[in-house]
């Protein structure tokens, strides 16, 4: 079953449409990965999901209910959880204080410990002093939390080491084998391969191939393109 279907959304930023026409599925239990360079319009895409930014034009849909025109704060109790990219954690307060402030009541924060024994060992530790890594855990535990129905995740491997970003895919793919249907962007396509079902390759605003991740890997040139930046110059 499809958890989160855009369709044919346009958003526009100071009146220049960055994202055109774009549609995409998220199924249960699966992650969709969207690929593409800098300035491709995966940021403005996400935000225009979770309600940060107006969508223009095109729907969003949220287990078959439309959900573009709600406040964010609705979508977000809808169950849209919006990872976002800056990694924002409450620098002086604990672990722990981080995880309550983002728990529901039919949540545990254990939780969050069984998917990052990492953090489980530094409950009374300041936020502020975890390194990039943890922190990214901390706010992708807070999110599970909220107990989502769809995760949205922006370049989650931002400034990260690739020991580190491996472990947090590997969380990511647990976190999708509970239920959560999980839409992850990224810059880098080698970890968003690494754990994508279904991926899509935005450039300028447009989708300009999907399918599925085992496609992905065996175009060789497209690949080669995306690693270069420009996914417009391969044959798609
Ligand atoms: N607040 C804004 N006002 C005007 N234009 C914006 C704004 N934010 C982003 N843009 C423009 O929208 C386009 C898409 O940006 P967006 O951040 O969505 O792309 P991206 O693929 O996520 O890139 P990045 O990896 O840098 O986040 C870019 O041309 C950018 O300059």
């Amino acid at each position: 079953m499809n958890l989160l279907e855009v369709e044919d959304v346009t958003i526009e930023r100071s009146g220049l449409p960055v994202v055109r026409g774009v549609s995409l599925t998220v199924a249960e239990g699966k992650i969709s990965v969207v690929l593409g360079a800098n300035g491709a319009g995966k940021t403005s895409l996400l935000e225009g999901i979770s309600g940060a930014v107006r969508v223009s034009s095109g729907q969003v849909r949220l287990a078959g209910q439309r959900i573009e025109k709600a406040r964010p704060w609705r979508r977000a109790r809808a169950g849209v959880a919006h990872v976002e990219q800056n990694r924002t954690v409450f620098r002086d307060l604990s672990v722990v204080d981080n995880l309550r402030a983002g728990c529901r009541r039919d949540a545990s924060i254990e939780e969050a410990f069984e998917l990052f024994p990492e953090l489980g060992k530094q409950r009374s530790v300041a936020a502020g002093l975890l390194s990039g890594g943890e922190q990214q855990m901390l706010v992708l535990g807070r999110a599970l939390l909220g107990r989502p129905k769809v995760l949205l995740i922006d370049e989650m491997s931002l400034g990260l080491a690739p020991m580190v970003i491996e472990r947090l895919a590997r969380a990511v793919g647990e976190l999708a084998g509970t239920g959560v249907g999980v839409l992850l962007v990224e810059q880098f396509a080698a970890l968003a391969l690494s754990v994508a079902d279904h991926a899509y390759v935005l450039a300028r605003g447009e989708v300009v191939f999907q399918g599925e991740r085992a496609e992905l890997l065996d175009d060789e040139e497209l690949l080669r393109a995306l690693y270069l930046g420009d996914p417009t110059r391969s044959q798609v």
